[in-house]
């Protein structure tokens, strides 16, 4: 599925849009201010239900109004929209005309995925992002995997409540037994089915390093670590640490504290690489992960790229343009400057006897030594100003 329409309502400073985008190429160019990380947020919160930035929801409507929109149709003419009233918590969500009570039905109608001028250094900062990631992936690529995480989940606030209760009563630790045992054989599921897929994104992993950052391929290893440690049996570890785990008050080992740790030379790889570095290398496995969602066929990955010229150099460009070419999926990617972008432009542009048009029609903004043509609805361009986005190329007469 590619997202055809978006229509946001008061949605930060987009008061009013309605925009038709490319099924895959997308850029958007616009001074700081302009609105271009409020467009990709307003798609990533109806795939998410909520948003990249903010965990406040009231930072999300317009100033002085109440409520926002967003909504979607896609090339199935399907329509997915979303609406939040901030002053009474009201959400009504419709996909395709039927009424939906709960933001979670939206991840499964549509995959999402950003990377920000900031998310690779959350991404290398702690687990929770990274865990983040990988549930994400595994949500849309193992279809089962979901209804055994919720059963995880519940049991893991059992076992939670039983910890925090303590040895008061013969009862409460004969509770705590009962879900511990179930805590670990839930504990090993999850583990099995995480440790499968994170093995295919790393497999994946390898062609897409190659392309973005070759010479480091060889040198890069990846461990997944289930949430215990690896040679022991979880019951055992969990008893050796009862008294830790009653002065916390929950669970300190179990699926849900894996991790996945990327080494470059044997030591821990943000702090080898540089910042340029890091965010190719975050790239890579965001588009090791839209290649596994778009291979299950099921949805098709969306991949939103905030400002892409931050960090990253005219060669670590070229290398992403062309990287990007080769993946199944829609792309909406912003820049500050047209110039960011030309190396975009250059890849994309394929001379069409029938139709030729200059790369980008901005022509205050581009390289005007520029001679590249372009066929039709190859990409398009968009202007983001003041809230307000205007296509640029192919033409404007949306
Ligand atoms: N709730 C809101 N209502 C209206 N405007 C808002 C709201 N929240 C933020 N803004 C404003 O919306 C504008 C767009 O912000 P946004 O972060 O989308 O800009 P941007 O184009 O991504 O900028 P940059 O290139 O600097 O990252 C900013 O001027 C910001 O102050």
């Amino acid at each position: 599925m590619s997202v055809d329409k978006l229509i946001t309502r008061n949605f930060r400073n987009l008061h009013d849009l309605d925009i038709n985008f490319h099924s895959k190429f997308n850029f958007f160019v616009g001074d700081n201010g302009s609105g271009k990380s409020s467009l990709l947020e307003a798609l990533f919160y109806l795939g998410h239900g909520k948003s990249f930035r903010t965990s406040k929801t009231e930072a999300l409507v317009c100033y002085k109004k109440s409520d926002f929109v967003v909504s979607i149709k896609n090339d199935n003419n399907c329509q997915l929209g979303l609406s939040r009233n901030v002053s009474t918590g009201e959400t009504n969500i419709k996909i395709d005309g039927e009424r939906h009570y709960r933001l979670s039905v939206l991840a499964k109608n549509i995959a999402i995925q950003i990377v920000t001028p900031e998310s690779f250094k959350l991404f290398f900062g702690g687990p929770k992002e990274r865990r983040r990631f990988i549930d994400l992936g595994m949500f849309h690529v193992e279809h089962d995997f979901s209804t055994l995480w919720k059963s995880f989940n519940r049991v893991l606030k059992q076992r939670n409540a039983c910890i925090r209760l303590g040895n008061s009563s013969s009862n409460s630790s004969s509770m705590l037994t009962y879900w511990t045992d179930q805590f670990c054989e839930l504990s090993k599921q999850v583990a099995q089915v995480r440790f499968e897929y994170t093995s295919a994104i790393i497999k994946e992993l390898d062609v897409w390093l190659a392309m973005l950052l070759p010479d480091l391929k060889s040198r890069v290893t990846v461990q997944y670590l289930q949430g215990w440690p690896q040679k022991k049996e979880l019951k055992e570890v969990l008893f050796d640490n009862i008294m830790r785990e009653a002065s916390y008050g929950y669970s300190l080992y179990g699926a849900h504290k894996f991790d996945v740790k990327f080494l470059l030379d044997k030591q821990s790889l943000e702090t080898q690489l540089s910042r340029g570095q890091q965010k190719l290398f975050l790239l890579a496995l965001t588009f090791a992960q839209a290649k596994l969602i778009a291979q299950v066929n099921r949805v098709k990955p969306i991949l939103l790229i905030d400002d892409i010229g931050a960090e990253l150099d005219i060669n670590s460009r070229r290398a992403l343009s062309s990287a990007l070419e080769q993946l199944d999926c829609q792309v909406l990617i912003t820049a500050i400057e047209c110039e960011v972008l030309q190396p975009f432009f250059d890849r994309l542009a394929i001379i069409d006897n029938d139709h030729k048009y200059d790369s980008c029609i901005d022509s205050d903004k581009i390289n005007p030594e520029s001679n590249s043509t372009t066929k039709l609805e190859n990409y398009k361009v968009f202007h983001v100003k003041h809230g307000e986005i205007t296509a640029m190329y192919p033409d404007n007469s949306e």
